[in-house]
């Protein structure tokens, strides 16, 4: 398409999308978030963007992941719950209780993944928000499974990801050319392409950061990211500024440790995420 522009996403929708706490709330009113993910192979993804979504502020947060993996998750991060995303019955009830839904990091591509991915496609609906992230995303491109639902999507690949999606090679990933595929896979849901400096594409509309370091090029990063997306749309509500405030505060965090880091772990932007949403949060916070 002629004429996109990729607009830069200011630092002051951090500011605008993280406002102070009603002191008459309860966990209630912060979203109810169902995390699927890990198997196996990749328990620590499921760790990563649990522990990442209860930081980032979620009411509730719930985690469909494979028994193995119960014990790490409830000693790494007690405040989220466990379900074991075999039990049909169970993961449907959830799928349906819960208002965010982000599937994929460290579930891998077995036959049982594939089914949680068509489960989560099939039965979401309108007031619910789908985040499609890492293996969900490899599973729906291999599979070629159509996304369907009326729940609000938000993908976010990594190149390589996007690439078996788009089936663009990453020096065809031009603005022009992820605007044509996100547009036929589904116009309606929303591409975060995760790069150097990482891109949003959202209707007609294209964003960039300006933030984001190669120390943080470490696995797990999009894990973190993948939980902190899911906790800001529970806790904020799904809009474009929600999307793009969950985008940047994670690279910003990210410049901040890279300040005095090399190498940057997921787990140490998600233990910064209280202390740096307190501070944009305030109104005379500096940025
Ligand atoms: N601690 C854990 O449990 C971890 C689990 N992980 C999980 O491992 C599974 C496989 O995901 P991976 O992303 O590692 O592997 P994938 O095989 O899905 O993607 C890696 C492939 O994409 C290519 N590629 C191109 N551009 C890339 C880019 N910008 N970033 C990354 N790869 C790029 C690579 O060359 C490679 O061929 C996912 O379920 C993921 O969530 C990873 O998130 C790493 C950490
Ligand atoms: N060189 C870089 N510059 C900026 N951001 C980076 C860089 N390398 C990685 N990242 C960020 O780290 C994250 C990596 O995501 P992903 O590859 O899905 O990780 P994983 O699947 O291991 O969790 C993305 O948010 C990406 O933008
Ligand atoms: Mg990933």
């Amino acid at each position: 398409m002629e004429g996109l522009v990729m607009e830069k996403i200011d630092k002051s929708i951090l500011n605008q999308v993280i406002i102070p706490r009603n002191p008459e709330s309860y966990k209630g009113n912060y979203g109810k978030v169902l995390i699927i993910a890990g198997s196996n192979h990749f328990g620590g993804a499921a760790i990563l963007a649990s522990s990442a979504t209860v930081h980032s502020g979620a009411g509730l947060v719930t985690v469909a992941t494979t028994p193995e993996k119960f014990t790490a998750i409830n000693t790494k991060i007690p405040e989220a719950m466990t379900l074991d995303y075999h039990n049909k019955k169970e993961l449907l009830t959830a799928i349906l209780d819960n208002t965010v839904i982000a599937i994929g990091p460290g579930l891998g591509t077995s036959s049982i993944a594939k089914g949680l991915v068509k489960a989560v496609l099939n039965n979401t609906k309108t007031d619910q928000t789908v985040i499609l992230d890492a293996s969900a995303l490899t599973i729906i491109a291999e599979e070629k499974i159509p996304l369907q639902t009326t729940a609000h999507i938000i993908l976010t690949p990594h190149q390589g990801e996007w690439q078996r999606l788009s089936q663009l090679e990453i020096p065809e990933q031009t603005e022009t050319n992820n605007f044509n595929s996100i547009q036929a896979l589904n116009p309606d849901a929303v591409l975060v392409l995760k790069k150097h400096h990482s891109e949003i594409y959202y209707q007609d509309l294209t964003f960039q950061i300006e933030a984001g370091n190669a120390g943080m090029a470490t696995g797990g990063m999009g894990d973190t990211l993948t939980g902190i997306m899911a906790g800001f749309i529970g806790q904020f509500g799904y809009s474009l500024a929600t999307i793009q405030a969950a985008l940047l505060i994670h690279s910003t965090i990210g410049d901040r440790l890279n300040q005095k880091h090399y190498v940057i772990l997921p787990s140490n932007i998600i233990e910064k995420l209280p202390k740096y949403m307190a501070k944009y949060s305030s109104q005379d916070h500096e940025s």
